[in-house]
């Protein structure tokens, strides 16, 4: 022991000071008691799991395990062999762990265990769901990860598991980018017919006379310029299966009334047939307009509405469910960086400034937000690489909203401002006029706040 570093202490090791300590840790420290109860966690909880500790700290670990988590599990192992063991893990978000848990004993029994979880930086490839045509059959064990930290979405997932073994049409309404698309394919893997293919078709991508065919397909020489051998649509190939009919209130009202023949009948005709096909398909259908209005305007049938709509889901868009952006940010940049091959990280402020935003274009934005984020940034993501048009349309200046102090929050606002605009012009003359402050001063503040920036510098 050094006396010296002993008498010259500056801190004293207080719970708090080891709390604040464990949570600067990179690594995820989690610790469960002898009946499994998760006593401690540190911060990086949420960067793994999108949660945080508090809402944790007190569960089951196994019920959290049985969530879905992080897979497979360590404890029955660790409990059975009382020794330390490691494993590498994968979490929901998309981050692979290599996780150790070491059990400490007492008089030869199991007290509590800790885990320590480090990231390993080859995280695995997220399928990229398709939002127009998909004709490809899924491979199972492909389907599009869904993430969900909200109780309305919790809600929506839970009921989504009752009603993917009825067969029952689905109506999914929500705003453009909510994830109506993908929660379609989360009930086709969830359903009975889970081993059939799912086909998607956005019936406003497709020109009118186009989108007859692609639906109920033709028989040979049905018209000009069509197939010898005619062609199968979408419902004959999605048998046993599932279709997907994206924004279905821009198909044309005369398909609505072959479309609701199909779900009463359960048969369909081709173009230019004369014979009925059997259809065992099961309809999911989505919206992003109303479509009760567009009944009440003779714009869409209010029979095949009431047919389409046995079961609606209403998907609330990403403003309305605040508790899902932290772990969607840390899903889209273990989904990123594995796509680009990069470690990038995200500074707290920052990730607190996109969770105060309201992303109009809920998680399509977030996603494409994200993308240019991983790709752009220097290695962690920082307040001057997020758009202007986020920073100032964030209801919370995060920076400042972090502040204890009023002193500290204007520190932290005016840092940003100067890292934010010496970064972009690289020029104590252009920032000075950029921020409206003489350039002996914005030298001055060039010199406080962008010292790891001003290699770059241009005077
Ligand atoms: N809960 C989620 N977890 C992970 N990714 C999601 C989630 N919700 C949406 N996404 C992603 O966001 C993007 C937009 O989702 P999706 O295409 O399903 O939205 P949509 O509501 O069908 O949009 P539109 O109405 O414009 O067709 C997709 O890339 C999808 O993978």
């Amino acid at each position: 022991m050094n006396n010296q570093l002993v008498t010259n202490n500056t801190i004293e090791i207080t719970s708090e000071t080891l709390k604040r300590v464990l949570d600067y840790s990179t690594d995820e420290i989690y610790i469960i008691d002898r009946n499994h109860k998760i006593v401690y966690v540190n911060k990086v909880c949420e960067r793994h799991y999108g949660v945080d500790p508090s809402t944790i700290i007190g569960r089951d670990n196994k019920e959290l395990f049985d969530e879905g988590y992080w897979g497979p599990s360590i404890t029955p192992i660790v409990f059975e062999k009382k020794q330390p063991v490691h494993i590498i893990q994968d979490t929901y978000l998309g981050a692979k762990l290599m996780t150790t848990a070491i059990p400490v004993l007492k008089d030869d029994e199991i007290e509590f265990v800790i885990f320590t979880s480090q990231e390993i930086h080859h995280y695995r490839m997220m399928e990229k769901p398709t939002t127009i045509l998909n004709q490809e059959k899924n491979a199972p064990g492909k389907h599009p990860t869904f993430i969900a930290n909200s109780p309305e979405m919790k809600k929506t997932l839970k009921f989504c598991q009752k009603i993917a073994v009825v067969n029952s049409t689905v109506l999914i309404k929500g705003e453009s980018g909510t994830g109506k698309s993908i929660l379609a394919n989360y009930i086709h893997q969830l359903s009975t017919k889970r081993d059939g293919p799912f086909f998607t078709i956005s019936c406003a991508s497709i020109p009118e006379e186009l989108l007859e065919s692609e639906l109920f397909g033709y028989v040979p020489g049905a018209f000009t310029g069509a197939k010898k051998s005619g062609k199968q649509g979408l419902i004959e190939l999605a048998d046993k299966g599932t279709l997907f009919l994206d924004e279905i209130g821009e198909m044309p009202l005369h398909l609505q009334a072959k479309l609701l023949h199909v779900l009463q009948e359960k048969e369909f005709l081709p173009v230019g047939g004369e014979r009925m096909k059997q259809a065992d398909i099961r309809i999911i259908a989505a919206t992003n307009r109303n479509l009760e209005e567009m009944v009440e305007q003779k714009l869409f049938r209010e029979d095949l509405f009431y047919r389409l709509n046995v079961i609606d889901i209403n998907l609330p868009p990403l403003r309305k469910r605040k508790e899902d952006i932290t772990p969607l940010i840390y899903h889209f940049l273990y989904k990123f960086n594995s796509m680009y091959n990069l470690e990038s990280t995200i500074a707290k402020d920052c990730l607190d400034l996109l969770t105060a935003y309201n992303w109009p274009g809920n998680i399509r934005q977030l996603e494409n937000v994200m993308e240019r984020l991983v790709v752009t940034c220097d290695d962690i993501i920082q307040m001057e690489d997020i758009p202007d048009l986020i920073k100032h349309n964030s209801k919370v200046n995060a920076t400042a909203a972090n502040s204890n102090t009023l002193d500290s929050a204007v520190e932290d606002v005016k840092k940003t401002m100067v890292r934010t605009s010496f970064k972009k012009y690289k020029s104590s003359r252009k920032v000075a006029e950029d921020l409206d402050i003489s350039q002996s001063k914005a030298s001055k503040l060039i010199r406080q706040y962008c010292g790891d920036l001003r290699g770059d510098t241009e005077d």
